[in-house]
């Protein structure tokens, strides 16, 4: 696949995908958490990305939403499903689904949707994915204890790539290694040339460790494990809450990650916790040694009686001897047996081994008073010990990292499919709180059977159903507040969640597949000249814009030949569904009658189906040169003042207006006295002529 190809993808943005391990997969699949994994694309992104790719991969033209209304419905179809989310990732994932006019696009969601509708929605899975996130690589980890080292430029640069987590050091000779081997604890040399040189320190030739960074840095795999750890457990939570089958065996991953601090280290060893433990306590340690030796000469010294011969005690202050040489001759076992203790107790207390003989020397065995230890002995110990603990530390991580190396694919995959899962849950979740059916792609127009809008300003479970199915055009009439623009509301979301390929609110749905949705909504008030002008230039581009199968002369409403104009459009212009809410308020009845009816005539010819809701559906009857059908919904009736409805619209009836059936109210309304019911009944005799 050419990346490049994808509309909105430039040279840089190509580049920073084909970093992706299967870049080609991603993209067809939508995933969108592969694709932000590319550096620098953040999930937003990844998703335009992915559906700009689907379009591509399907020869899908888009477009398919031709209006500000229409896109306003996907957006409220949307954030229905976005709503139904657990994850960020899921709701991004969502944005990939949008109405197509491809069939092969369609066919895939409705596929997946029908999957999805199969799945259980339960409550520890929901809880579960709660903490479920794509997995984060790790850029930022930087090892101080180990370096690369070659003489070669070119080698240098490729250790820099390969492994910048580590610096890497340019040698010319041996001495050079042998600097570098006193700032840190492991020198890894890359040249063949160097093997067998002989210097003070841990320095490893190994000319192949550019190709196994692993092995150099197993701190890689394990920050990687250490990071996303929480997110993983949650992953292996979903995957055995919702009974998914899962990549590898969740025991001996999660066994793995119990060994592993949030640091990164490795935790549960016994050596490496009492070499540790032993470099953070060696300077209390020796100074409760000291303390230790010194209690006990000064004991031993209280309860010295010390006899000396006048020639001694000459001897002693003509050379000038100290008290040491006092002790020394008079204390000798006391001194020795202090200083032992002072050694014991330094070796207990920091549990040394290997490292016994050097603690030992820590206390000298000439005597002093007070008992001092030996600076540089214990530098000597804390340097030995500290080097124990960080081989110890760098081997376990080396075995650690070993053991989970090969689990981060599986780790991605279970997180992955976490993820999705949550994708298919919301779609579960939509379906199941808007009791929604697949629809069936057959026949023109549309036909809807118990169609509930979510979209109301009321309680799901209040919506009454509505049956309504256009094929052709119609106008759409009805009483105030009767449900007319709700109307065109449920018959735009289904037809965009139809083309998403996904379930719809009703029991029952046959739908044209189309090309483009056009929704206008109501104009608010009169559009001044140039709105105006701009308004019909928009119908002007919309009519002549329908194409697609037109229908034949014999199809259409009033049995004319289908215009020239639109055959000519059929091969190139594209199917429409065409809605519009009470086009007359754009400028006065009498001329927004005879527009609306010449759009109709035009759309009609062009075999569109269209509905156009008015309060004026009589007078551009009377407009148009064709026959055109009108629906009403209908008052049945007045209860408590408030008109009672039937929100279907009851097909070929022009429903009765609001001010007509308070007029009828009012005639049939005997109190106000003869006078006035004469009045009303002459003004219901003129709506019920103009019925006829
Ligand atoms: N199917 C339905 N079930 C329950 N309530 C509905 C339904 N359809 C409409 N309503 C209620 O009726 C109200 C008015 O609906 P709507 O605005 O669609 O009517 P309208 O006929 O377009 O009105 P107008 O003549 O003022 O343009 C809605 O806000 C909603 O509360």
């Amino acid at each position: 696949m050419d990346l490049e190809a994808i509309p909105g993808v430039g040279t840089k943005t190509a580049e920073q995908l084909a970093q992706l391990d299967d870049p080609e997969r991603a993209l067809r699949n939508g995933d969108v958490a592969a694709i932000a994994r590319a550096p620098g694309i953040s999930e937003g992104r990844a998703a335009r990305i992915a559906r700009a790719a689907i379009r591509e991969e399907h020869d899908d033209p888009g477009g398919f939403l031709g209006t500000g209304r229409a896109r306003e419905l996907y957006q409220d179809a949307l954030a229905l499903l976005q709503d139904r989310t657990v994850t960020d990732y899921a709701a991004s994932r969502l944005e990939t689904l949008y109405p197509s006019a491809a069939e092969s696009r369609i066919e895939e969601v409705r596929a997946f949707a029908a999957a999805a509708m199969d799945r259980d929605v339960d409550d520890d899975v929901l809880d579960a994915l709660a903490a479920v996130e794509p997995l984060e690589t790790p850029g930022d980890l930087h090892v101080r204890d180990r370096c690369l080292a070659t003489g070669d430029a070119e080698t240098y640069a490729e250790a820099q790539e390969a492994i910048p987590e580590v610096s890497v050091e340019l040698v010319d000779d041996a001495r050079k290694i042998s600097e570098l081997a006193r700032g840190y604890a492991t020198v890894i040399v890359l040249d063949e040339s160097f093997s067998g040189v002989d210097v003070e320190g841990d320095v490893r030739v190994s000319p192949n460790a550019l190709e196994n960074p692993e092995e150099v840095v197993p701190e890689r795999v394990l920050t990687f494990f250490a990071r996303n750890r929480d997110r993983i457990r949650a992953a292996v939570a979903v995957h055995q809450a919702a009974g998914l089958d899962a990549p590898c065996d969740l025991d001996s991953l999660e066994a793995a990650l119990a060994r592993l601090e949030p640091d990164g280290t490795v935790k549960g060893d016994e050596e490496l916790d009492r070499l540790t433990n032993a470099v953070d306590d060696i300077d209390a340690a020796v100074s409760t040694a000291e303390s230790v030796a010194n209690d006990r000469l000064r004991e031993a010294i209280e309860e010295q009686d010390v006899t000396i011969e006048g020639s001694d005690l000459l001897s002693l202050v003509e050379r000038g001897a100290g008290v040491d040489s006092l002790l020394q001759r008079e204390l000798a076992d006391e001194y020795a047996d202090a200083v032992e203790a002072a050694r014991d107790h330094l070796v207990d207390a920091l549990g040394l081994r290997d490292t016994e003989a050097i603690a030992r020397r820590a206390f000298p065995d000439e005597p002093t008073f007070p008992v001092e230890h030996e600076e540089s002995v214990v530098s000597r110990l804390r340097e030995e010990l500290t080097a124990a603990r960080d081989r110890r530390a760098t081997r376990l991580k080396r075995e650690l990292a070993d053991d989970l190396a090969d689990a981060r694919e599986d780790a991605r995959a279970l997180v992955d499919a976490a993820l999705e899962l949550d994708v298919e849950l919301a779609v579960a979740r939509f379906a199941s709180d808007f009791e929604c059916t697949m629809p069936e792609f057959r026949g023109d127009g549309f036909e809807i059977e118990g169609g509930r809008s979510p979209l109301l300003d009321v309680p799901f479970a209040e919506v009454e159903p509505v049956e309504y199915g256009v094929d052709g055009v119609t106008l759409l009439s009805g009483v105030n507040s009767g449900g007319k623009t709700s109307t065109l509301d449920l018959v735009a979301l289904v037809i965009v969640l139809s083309h998403m390929g996904l379930p719809v609110p009703a029991d029952e749905v046959e739908i044209e597949r189309v090309a483009e949705l056009h929704y206008h909504a109501k104009t608010q008030g009169t559009l001044d000249a140039g709105a105006f002008e701009s308004t019909l230039r928009e119908f002007g581009d919309l009519v002549t814009g329908v194409g697609g199968e037109a229908r034949s002369a014999s199809e259409t409403a009033n049995g004319e030949a289908v215009s020239e104009s639109a055959e000519a459009d059929g091969g190139t212009a594209a199917r429409k569904l065409v809605l519009v809410d009470e086009l007359e308020s754009i400028t006065e009845p009498g001329a927004s009658a005879k527009i609306m009816a010449g759009i109709l005539e035009a759309l009609d010819e062009r075999g569109a189906t269209a509905v156009f809701v008015s309060h004026l559906a009589r007078e551009i009857r009377e407009a148009a040169s064709t026959d055109i059908q009108v629906d009403g919904i209908q008052a049945v009736g007045l209860e408590d003042g408030d008109l009672k409805v039937n929100r279907s619209p009851v097909k070929g009836t022009l429903a009765r207006s609001t001010p007509e059936l308070i007029v009828e109210k009012l005639a049939d309304d005997e109190a106000d006295g003869a006078d006035k019911a004469d009045f009303y009944e002459r003004l219901l005799t003129k709506f019920e002529a103009s019925q006829d």
